[in-house]
């Protein structure tokens, strides 16, 4: 197998779980499926351990591979490109494994011991052995060895030096390090905590220390989450940092593109339904009251017939911005329901309360002045239903009386606002 199908079979791989596979992406991520980590295991072990021993002629070939690929990415495929970051990631543990469990010797000095395998057979030849001295230089992450026993910390690489900023003077054992990267000590104590249990886990599990995100403090006062996992030999263990940074991103991107509606860029109704949902289990521990407003734009069937649908999909959007920008509290929440459908959520707030921000909605879609010469006004315009729950109220019922108000309104003419008959 040649370096360019090595490249395309890595590629298959990412395209297969970032476009065919039934997993969501944000879930491959967070909780990736074993059989993407075993597909992408075996792969690791046919190129590197068996079809390619040229992977090991460079100091840092992972990378190289990785980072070609990456320039072959559209920087719009955030996905493929946390996929693929994923990919890599363990990658490079598993490299770093392989390597201690197959080649190294316990009695050379310049290497860390966590390098070093008891049960190695082998002395190692003495190419090798700048080789792993190479290694632990310039992989792209940073990485630290780390004595069990007393914490003392044995070694870090330069990268750690760049990014954290503290040199193994400034942070010379795991006490002074937690106390200048994790200086809150309320977040210092959860964060000893995971590592601790990660430590734990890793005495369990083949020595394998599992990722995990931590909000490191570095020495200039900037904060970066860092991916955090490593190889635990018993007296010493291995700490490697993966900035998470970039995949965060991605996930945030990810997660607004599954609650965000791609025409009027204001919530969905899957976040409608979550946010409702989440509401009204609000409400039945408090004495609040939230209200609700639907808001359905009139004879949107004859504007879109008239001015065409590439017209009444501006339209749209324009409204939906406009409600967005009208309904300013941050604990308000706006989304399209549906079509040409809106709903408003009010959280704290009493029937006069809402009827005051409809008519605020009902201005500002009168001033956003769209010609409509099938509407009454020669404007476009919109109707309303408005409902207030407290306490005891069912959300169906609720959801279902608000709709009867809206269409209340429509019967009444359209271009009005209708109080739920519950609230009356
Ligand atoms: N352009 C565009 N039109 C949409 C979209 N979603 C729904 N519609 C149209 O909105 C129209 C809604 O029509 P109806 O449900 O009959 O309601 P209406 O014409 O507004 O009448 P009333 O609600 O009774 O005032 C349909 O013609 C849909 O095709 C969209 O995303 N873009």
């Amino acid at each position: 197998m040649n370096y360019v199908e090595q490249i395309n079979k890595i590629k298959s791989l990412v395209e297969y779980y970032t476009c065919q596979s039934n997993q969501p992406i944000s879930e491959l991520l967070n909780n990736p499926s074993s059989e993407f980590k075993q597909s992408a295991y075996r792969l690791f072990y046919e190129l590197i351990k068996f079809k390619s021993p040229s992977f090991y002629q460079e100091p840092n070939p992972i990378n190289e591979v990785f980072s070609l690929i990456k320039r072959s990415i559209s920087c719009t495929e955030h996905s493929k490109k946390s996929v693929l970051e994923c990919v890599e990631r363990w990658w490079l543990e598993w490299y770093f494994t392989l390597e201690m469990d197959t080649k190294l010797t316990s009695n050379i000095t310049d290497i860390p011991a966590c390098f070093v395998s008891s049960s190695t057979q082998h002395p190692m030849r003495k190419h090798e052995l700048s080789h792993y001295a190479k290694l632990f230089t310039v992989l792209p992450m940073p990485i630290c060895n780390v004595c069990a026993r007393t914490g003392d910390l044995l070694k870090v690489n330069q990268r750690f030096v760049d990014i954290f900023g503290y040199t193994l003077d400034e942070v010379p054992n795991l006490a002074v390090w937690w106390e200048k990267a994790f200086p809150d000590p309320e977040y210092r104590k959860s964060a000893k905590a995971l590592w601790k249990n990660s430590l734990q886990f890793a005495k369990e599990n083949n020595n394998d220390i599992p990722a995990n995100d931590y909000r490191v403090r570095c020495s200039n006062g900037s904060e970066l989450v860092m991916e955090v996992s490593g190889i635990d030999n018993g007296d010493e263990f291995i700490a490697v940092f993966y900035d998470a940074t970039e995949r965060l991103k991605a996930q945030d991107i990810l997660r607004d593109m599954a609650f965000l509606d791609s025409l009027t860029k204001i919530a969905n109704r899957r976040r409608f339904d979550e946010q409702f949902a989440y509401e009204f289990e609000r409400l039945k521990s408090s004495a609040d009251k939230l209200s609700m407003i639907f808001i359905d734009v009139d004879h949107f069937k004859q504007f879109n017939d008239r001015y065409g649908h590439v017209t009444g999909d501006i339209c749209l959007r324009d409204v939906a911005q406009k409600i967005a920008a009208t309904v300013s509290r941050s604990e308000d929440f706006v989304a399209r329901y549906g079509g040409e459908e809106f709903v408003v959520l009010l959280p704290q707030t009493d029937t006069k309360g809402a009827l005051f921000i409809a008519e605020q909605i009902q201005k500002a879609i009168e001033e956003l002045a769209i010609p409509h010469q099938d509407s009454f006004t020669g404007l476009l315009s919109i109707s309303m239903g408005v409902n207030t729950a407290d306490t005891n109220d069912d959300k169906l019922v609720f959801l279902k009386a608000t709709d009867s108000a809206l269409y209340y309104a429509k019967r009444q003419g359209r271009n009005c606002i209708a109080l739920s008959s519950e609230n009356l």
